[in-house]
């Protein structure tokens, strides 16, 4: 039987939400009329006297309000996972769907959705509570009886015929008078249900108590205030019903005689109690869990329990709130990531609510950075990647150490497991590094060689993935291994140590790389360099650029403020997150780019205008990136000049950051690019871009270059061949100018003026400045060969001997170097003050010492003053001396550099200095006499 089923589970078994109980599940399994399950609000119009009672004594866990004793057994905590019908987000899209931006994204739910629509402050029953209601309203076959005028004037008529128990089998063929299925506390309440807890559950004895005299309060006050109904009820001929506390229990019978209006209030206020009593239990669970009220109810379980306006739902609750609190201990050290979860489930709640207050699809930004609606809700499934990857990670440990537990069940609510992770979460693992940090310059860090080689391994990218070993690596931050095929065929290994070995974010090759110190020293005056080198498809455009849309944010940028004050704090963060995520693209040039202008401002120089200039050498001639035309120009040397420039070229000024990331963004559009395999934009040209720093009397230089990549010409056809084949003769000239540098220190080989690319970054190699060569290869073994090629181009570019000058001419040199003097001087004399305080201040401790030693050794006061003064003179005749002898000893090198000249020294005189040599002594030793002498002054 049905009903008897249903009957069967017990207080211990509480009505749960198993799928069954759901409004889906009943409307999926519609029963015959005659067979209407018992346990459901909608059903009550079955006798339930017929209905065996629901548990036996024994089986009646203790738990109440507040002095609930033990805790349900975990056999009895339902396990079952309330299907989801509906998410949050569903929710959100579809009432947003077709207008809303946010709709392009595609944020991924994680975990078992929470109520959704409930708000925070939580108000469960106006959402899941009455979608359970309707559910069961419209799903369920069970003959409800509606309150029609027919049934209203059969009641009316029927008068006394209607105290024939309701529910008896005899009557069940007619249409009894019954209150609208949705009033679930209300027929709960006049189904006896309220006895049968207080019966069974002495703890709410009190409550049941008071909950029946609120009902008969409630009747009698509205029966005073609605005409219709004191006409028209049962209770205008019996009012003993409603007067008296300890009468009999008010029925169905006589409270469906009521209208619709008094028994909807009714309902309400029966249902405000059980909420209010329920709302302590979750209040207590909340804490247990160490979540906000509102964040529990965010919880699918306690949402739906919440608006369940059974009776049965508070022996629930008080269940779980003891199940909850005895298993709190089990939870502690992994309470941490139900907090982090709720962060995240707060973000998407308010971003998935959120209506879309600015006019564009871009998040207005102070300083222009660009970010979309798109960008926060890829941030937002980042952020579920990350959490689920933290939480998969706790939760297997937590296992691990307890196997006799499931962590899915002690971290559940009402049966819904409160962590329900995407197993897909964990695939794609995104870097935690690759997020915009802005550390501060170390010291040690701007002691950068003049030469740097800074080696870098990109990932395995996925077309390489499959069936490709890697024959190149980074071994630690010096060393790089790599593979060659020996004669073709035998395979040797082979290790080569640079300055830097990079296997890193783009954050960290910023910090590691040495450019922060090289931007340091182009705001000093020099002339600064890095380039990019490697095969095509290694990474050069992603190490000095990254992804182009990471060049439309701004590190230090932050949502304006009239667009914080129309986003809600959760979705404010996450869009700062996303601004950050997308910036911790980005490459060394504009990292470099922004670190500039704030070290300009950091030096007082936040007036200055760099000027940046961006060329392009394609296929052996120069275009202008910044004025995109078919106009080649030339390359020239000015005499007295190291390295070329190319006149002609758009020169566009900056006054912040923001502006040359512009300007770079509009340059890199025009530039010649073609997609192959390892890259979908392949550089097919060098690209070169310069930002001249015209600090006051000697400009700073920095220069980005992109060279492009080697490539065998065998590889490519047709009119690629022709870009090819300049790409890997300039490459060439390069190699070779790099090979002349490292075997010469003197000047520059005249190998530079065999081509443009060569001509032009001659400033950069040649120059006195900083370099650093960042060589880019790939670990995969189909690229042995270039990668070899690559490294072995890069260990020649670290023994390139460099001098490092500024860019100063004669007289700025002049003035420095007597600026330096002037410098020098003050702090000769500073230390020279010093030390005259410091001999003052110990001369009387000196004197008391003396005075103290000649008292012990019985020499009168006098007397050792007259010594003293006697030692002073003689310490005064003696530097007077020692200037002499210095004298004595530059004329004396004098005379010996010029022949002809001779020159004798008194020994006689050298005798007054204590240390030096007899003239006896001297006159002993062999040799020229003026030799000897000036050995003797060598020896003073
Ligand atoms: N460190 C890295 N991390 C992730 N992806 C990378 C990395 N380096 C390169 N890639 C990816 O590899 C591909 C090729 O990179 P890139 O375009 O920078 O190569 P390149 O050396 O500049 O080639 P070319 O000389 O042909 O322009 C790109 O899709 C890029 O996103």
């Amino acid at each position: 039987m049905p009903s008897s089923e249903s009957r069967e589970r017990t207080p211990s078994q509480p009505l749960r939400n198993t799928p069954e109980r759901r409004p889906c599940g009943r409307a999926a399994t519609p029963a015959p009329a005659s067979a209407t399950p018992t346990n459901s609000t909608a059903t009550s119009s079955t006798p339930r006297s017929a209905t065996p009672r629901s548990a036996p004594r024994s089986a009646t866990p203790s738990s109440g309000p507040r002095s609930a004793s033990s805790a349900a057994p975990r056999s009895a905590t339902p396990r079952s996972t309330v299907p989801r019908s509906t998410t949050p987000r569903r929710d959100a899209k579809e009432q947003k769907e077709g207008k809303d931006m946010k709709a392009e994204g595609n944020v991924q739910l994680l975990w078992g959705s929470p109520t959704s629509t409930t708000s925070t402050s939580g108000d469960a029953r106006s959402t899941s509570g009455s979608s359970r209601s309707r559910g069961l309203a419209s799903g369920s076959t069970t003959p409800v009886m509606k309150r029609t005028p027919s049934s209203n004037s059969l009641s009316n008529s029927l008068g006394s015929t209607r105290r024939t128990p309701a529910r008896s089998a005899s009557t069940s063929s007619r249409k009894p008078v019954s209150i609208p299925s949705e009033l679930v506390t209300l027929r709960d309440m006049c189904g006896g249900e309220c006895q049968r807890l207080a019966s069974d559950f002495p703890e709410w004895e009190d409550f049941c108590n008071g909950l029946t005299k609120l009902l008969k309060d409630e009747v009698a006050s509205h029966i005073k205030s609605c005409g219709k109904c004191r006409a028209t009820s049962s209770f205008s001929r019996n009012r003993q019903k409603t007067q008296s506390p300890a009468g009999p229990a008010i029925s169905e019978s006589s409270l469906a005689t009521l209208c619709q209006v008094c028994l909807e209030s009714l309902d309400a206020a029966l249902r405000g109690e059980l909420q209010k009593q329920k709302d302590l239990l979750l209040a207590e669970i909340a804490e247990s869990l160490d979540v906000s009220f509102g964040a529990l109810l965010g919880f699918e379980g306690a949402g739906l329990q919440r608006g369940d306006g059974r009776l049965q739902s508070l022996v629930t609750t008080a269940q779980e709130r003891q199940r909850l609190l005895n298993q709190a201990p089990l939870r502690q050290d992994a309470q941490k990531i139900l907090r982090e979860l709720n962060v995240v489930r707060q973000a998407l709640k308010e971003w998935s609510s959120l209506d879309w207050p600015f006019a564009t699809r871009y998040i207005p930004h102070k300083y222009g950075s660009i970010v979309s609606s798109c960008d926060v809700q890829q941030q937002a499934n980042r952020r579920c990647k990350l959490f689920a990857q933290k939480a998969c990670a706790l939760m297997a440990s937590w296992e691990a150490q307890r196997p006799d537990l499931k962590f899915s069940e002690v971290f559940s609510l009402f049966g819904v497991p409160m962590l329900q992770l995407d197993p897909r979460a964990a695939v794609e693992v995104p870097d935690p590094e690759d997020n915009f940090e802005d550390v501060p310059l170390e010291e040690e860090e701007l002691c950068v060689r003049p030469m740097r080689v800074v080696a870098r391994v990109r990932p395995m990218l996925p077309h390489e993935d499959e069936g490709d070993d890697v024959a190149a690596e980074v071994l630690d931050d010096v060393t790089v291994s790599y593979e060659t095929l020996h004669h073709g065929y035998v395979p040797a290994r082979h290790t080569l140590q640079f300055d830097c070995a990079l296997r890193c974010s783009q954050t960290r090759l910023f910090h590691c790389s040495g450019v922060r110190a090289l931007v340091h020293r182009a705001c000093e005056g020099f002339t600064c360099s890095i380039f990019a080198y490697g095969q095509t498809g290694a990474g050069k455009t992603y190490s000095l650029f990254g992804p182009s849309e990471s060049l439309t944010q701004l590190v230090d940028d932050e949502v304006s403020p009239a667009a914080q004050a129309r986003l809600p704090k959760a979705c404010y963060v996450l869009v700062d997150e996303a601004r950050r995520a997308k910036a911790g693209k980005q490459g060394l040039l504009p990292r470099a780019l922004q670190f500039l202008f704030r070290t300009l401002e950091h030096m007082g120089l936040g007036s200055l205008r760099p000027r940046a200039t961006f060329m392009e050498i394609y296929n052996e001639a120069i275009y202008d990136l910044f004025n995109p035309s078919n106009t080649k120009l030339e390359v020239y040397q000015r005499s007295g000049e190291v390295g070329f420039h190319v006149p002609g070229l758009t020169q566009v000024s900056c006054s912040s950051a923001i502006e040359v990331m512009q300007a770079l963004q509009r340059g890199l559009a025009s530039r010649h690019t073609h997609g192959h395999s390892a890259s979908r934009e392949s550089s097919r040209a060098h690209a070169i871009f310069s930002v001249e720093i015209p600090l006051p009397g000697k400009p700073g230089k920095l220069i980005f270059a992109d060279l492009a990549g080697s490539e065998r010409l065998k590889r490519v056809a047709g009119q690629d061949q022709k870009e090819t084949a300049h790409i890997n003769k300039s490459l060439l000239m390069l190699s070779n100018c790099v090979s002349a540098l490292s075997s010469s220190s003197g000047s520059p080989p005249s190998a530079f003026r065999n081509s443009k690319l060569t001509k032009v970054l001659m400033e950069a190699l040649c120059g006195s400045g900083f370099t650093i060569l960042l060589a880019a290869f790939s670990p995969a073994k189909r690229h042995y060969d270039e990668t070899a090629n690559t490294l072995s181009f890069a260990a020649k570019c670290g023994s390139i001997p460099r001098q490092t000058l500024s860019n100063e001419t004669p007289e700025q040199k002049q003035l420095r170097e007597l600026q330096e003097l002037v410098e020098q001087m003050k702090a000769e004399i500073a230390e020279l003050k010093e030390q005259k305080v410091t001999e003052i201040e110990a001369e009387p401790a000196e004197a008391a010492a003396d005075a103290a030693e000649a008292d012990a050794a019985g020499v009168p006061r006098v007397e050792l003053a007259a010594l003293h003064a006697e030692l002073q003179a003689e310490r005064l005749r003696n530097e007077a001396l020692e200037d002499h002898v210095r004298s004595l000893r530059e004329q004396l090198k004098e005379s010996l550099l010029s022949p002809g000249k001779d020159m004798l020294i008194s020994t006689s005189r050298l005798t007054y200095f204590g240390k030096a040599k007899s003239e006896a002594q001297l006159r002993a030793l062999p040799g020229k006499r003026g030799d000897r002498e000036l050995g003797a002054c060598d020896c003073v």
